[in-house]
């Protein structure tokens, strides 16, 4: 071995560790929280198959199987396709688990329902006595009436099922909020489900667990605690990337001296220079410091520092970007092949630099609809992602067979029921579909790009597809119908009605985003992956976030009074929410790293920012347009 090599797996101690502790006959729980890139998801697979090799026979012959719980399904799919699809494990997000550990206890479901909501109601009924008049109390005497609603009709439901999306919910559908806090509930109540629980797992491992929502968390510790000889509950993460409020706070604190604490100093990701970049910006939180591979490279960072009233950020952040072109060597920052992931702090940030804005804007400011439309799965998106998305491409990239396919999946045209009724006229549906499609194209290829509407008509008109009902009332036969509604993006209709004005090429673009493919995402979005290149774009003002404030983080802001006496009570501050923040990003980096940072006064910024000592002189440019 040589000395490089053993200085960089002198953390292999942790992966051995982890191993004992996956012993069937005498697991023990463990706690590995590491820094970034110090390769925990690699520990964890590694010590699967391990224990997949050396005692998977005794897994199938007891009927168990080894649980492993995700952050997101990316992650999800991740993990499974690196062990191979093992039936002997099952990976799934932390929804997903706790529904397949409540699932079919309805009776429990319908009381718990039935409390939460009496809850509920009397909290409401309470504030309507002491509310005034006005649109709160008519929002609220709606909720009751709702809820009330929903009280009544839980004595008909047999089986209640779990539906992740916020859209097209029926009565029996429970909600994420809901089957988490039910199965937090549940296993600290019932001795049997904790039981049930163990028997099944005997080895449950959670991954980015500083997320894992704290009720849920405290439950688990109660499994463990109960059968701590039976049952190893593997916990990895890093507290330094807790991003979301609901995580357990002090959960480090909260875990008994007994479990193992394998320990890992290497990040294996980044290059030198993110290494000691990361190592400061942690220095003020836990001051866990990392070290970088001996063979890691040097790597680039650099800080752009532009005015937020600049014209185009577009324009200037191209512009930082062929500077790291140059600066680095490397082509892929910029020009035609570039391949750079670039971090916005939230999703209209990203929607306004990729191009999508016209129809995102209307449909994201529209609550409830914003979790199907952030996933790709809400009503109405199906209907231009999955059914006109690929026939256009196939009709633009003239790929016939591509185009029969995308038609024959779902176009009622030719639909097998209908071409048999329709006997001898077969050839006549034929014929509509084609001149459906030809029609399609032209509109594809005319001078003026198609908005949405126009698709829609066309579609609707030449019955291509089938219209979902949310689309209905936009289509030509409900003409009044649109030009009556008020412009109003505080409803479905109304968000919709705006959506439909922006050309279809941004579907294409929205499409790519939502699927985690394009070369946007957020601050949060991107936990637990990495990239080469990696751009991360500040705009406190253009963020208009309350929750996280790059200027105070940065010392360009002055921190509030709210600021300096939360920090005084120990307290979590906007100030240390965003540097966490901060760190999950720069530590996404596995070459080079370049933050664009938008302030009032650039000027002023840099001075704070050398001042305190993450960037060096040479590694901060002031750009202009
Ligand atoms: N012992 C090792 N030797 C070589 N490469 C490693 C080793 N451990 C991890 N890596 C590599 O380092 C990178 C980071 O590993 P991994 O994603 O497992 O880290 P992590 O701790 O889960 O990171 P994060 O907390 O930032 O998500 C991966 O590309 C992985 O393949």
């Amino acid at each position: 071995m040589t000395a490089a090599s053993s200085d960089n797996s002198h953390d292999a101690l942790a992966d051995e560790t982890i191993r004992e502790c996956l012993a069937l006959d005498s697991p023990k729980s463990f706690f590995l929280y590491a820094g970034a890139g110090s390769g925990k998801t690699r520990s964890l697979v590694t010590a699967i198959r391990d224990l997949l090799e050396k005692q998977g026979r005794q897994l199938v012959l007891t009927g168990r199987k080894v649980a492993i719980i995700t952050y997101t399904n990316a992650a999800c799919d991740e993990i499974k396709q690196r062990l191979e699809f093992d039936p002997r494990i099952d990976v799934s997000t932390i929804h997903s688990f706790a529904w397949s550990l409540i699932r079919g206890y309805d009776d429990d479901i319908r009381r718990w329902i039935d409390a939460r909501l009496l809850e509920d109601i009397a909290e409401l009924e309470e504030k309507q006595k002491k509310g005034r008049a006005g649109k709160a109390t008519i929002e609220r005497a709606q909720s009751i009436e709702s809820k009330t609603r929903r009280r009544a009709m839980l004595g008909d439901i047999q089986r209640f099922i779990y539906s992740p999306t916020s859209d097209n919910r029926t009565r029996d559908a429970l909600n994420h909020a809901e089957v988490i806090a039910m199965t937090a509930d549940f296993l600290s109540q019932k001795p049997g489900l904790r039981r049930q629980l163990v028997t099944r797992y005997p080895v449950l491992l959670i991954d980015e667990s500083q997320d894992t929502t704290k009720r849920l968390m405290d439950a688990f510790l109660l499994v463990q605690e109960a059968f701590a000889e039976q049952f190893c509950l593997g916990l990895l993460g890093d507290t330094m990337q807790r991003i979301y409020a609901d995580g357990k706070v002090g959960l480090a604190e909260a875990i008994p001296s007994t479990w193992a604490f394998p320990r890992k100093v290497m990040n294996h990701r980044c290059p030198k220079r993110v290494v000691t970049l990361i190592n400061k910006i942690r220095a003020d939180d836990d001051a866990q410091e990392q070290k970088a591979r001996s063979d890691a490279s040097e790597g680039f960072v650099r800080l752009f520092l532009i005015s937020e009233g600049v014209a185009d950020k577009n324009v200037i952040e191209a512009k930082a970007a062929a500077q790291m072109a140059q600066l680095t060597g490397d082509q892929a920052w910029a020009g035609e092949h570039a391949d750079v992931k670039t971090l916005a702090l939230e999703h209209m940030m990203s929607a306004r630099r990729f191009g999508f804005e016209r129809f995102f804007e209307p449909l994201y400011g529209y609550e409830p609809i914003r979790t199907g439309l952030l996933d790709g799965s809400g009503r109405g998106i199906g209907f231009f992602t999955r059914e006109l998305l690929p026939l256009a491409h196939a009709l633009m990239s003239k790929d016939h067979f591509g185009v029969a396919s995308a038609t024959r999946r779902s176009s009622p045209l030719l639909d097998r029921s209908f071409l048999a009724e329709a006997g001898k006229d077969q050839k006549e549906a034929l014929k509509a579909a084609k001149l459906a499609c030809d029609g399609l194209y032209e509109l594809l290829v005319d001078e003026t790009p198609p908005t949405l509407r126009t698709i829609l008509r066309h579609v609707a008109q030449t019955k291509l597809f089938e219209i979902p009902d949310v689309l209905k009332p936009f289509v030509p036969e409900n003409d009044e119908v649109i030009e009556e509604g008020e412009d109003d993006a505080k409803s479905e209709l109304g968000a919709w009605r705006m959506a439909l004005d922006a050309p279809f090429q941004e579907i294409q673009k929205y499409d790519r985003y939502v699927r985690g493919v394009s070369q946007f995402d957020t601050h949060q979005g991107v936990k637990g992956l990495e990239f080469p290149r990696v751009m991360v774009i500040i705009s406190d003002a253009e963020a208009r976030g309350f929750l996280f404030s790059y200027g105070k983080l940065m010392g360009t802001k002055e921190k509030s009074k709210a600021d300096l006496d939360n920090e005084v009570a120990g307290k979590d501050t906007s100030i240390d929410r965003t540097r966490r923040l901060f760190y999950v990003t720069c530590s996404r980096a596995e070459e080079s790293l370049a933050v664009v940072y938008y302030s009032d006064d650039p000027t002023a910024a840099r001075a704070a920012i050398l001042e305190q000592g993450w960037f060096g002189e040479q590694e901060i440019e002031i750009m202009t347009a």
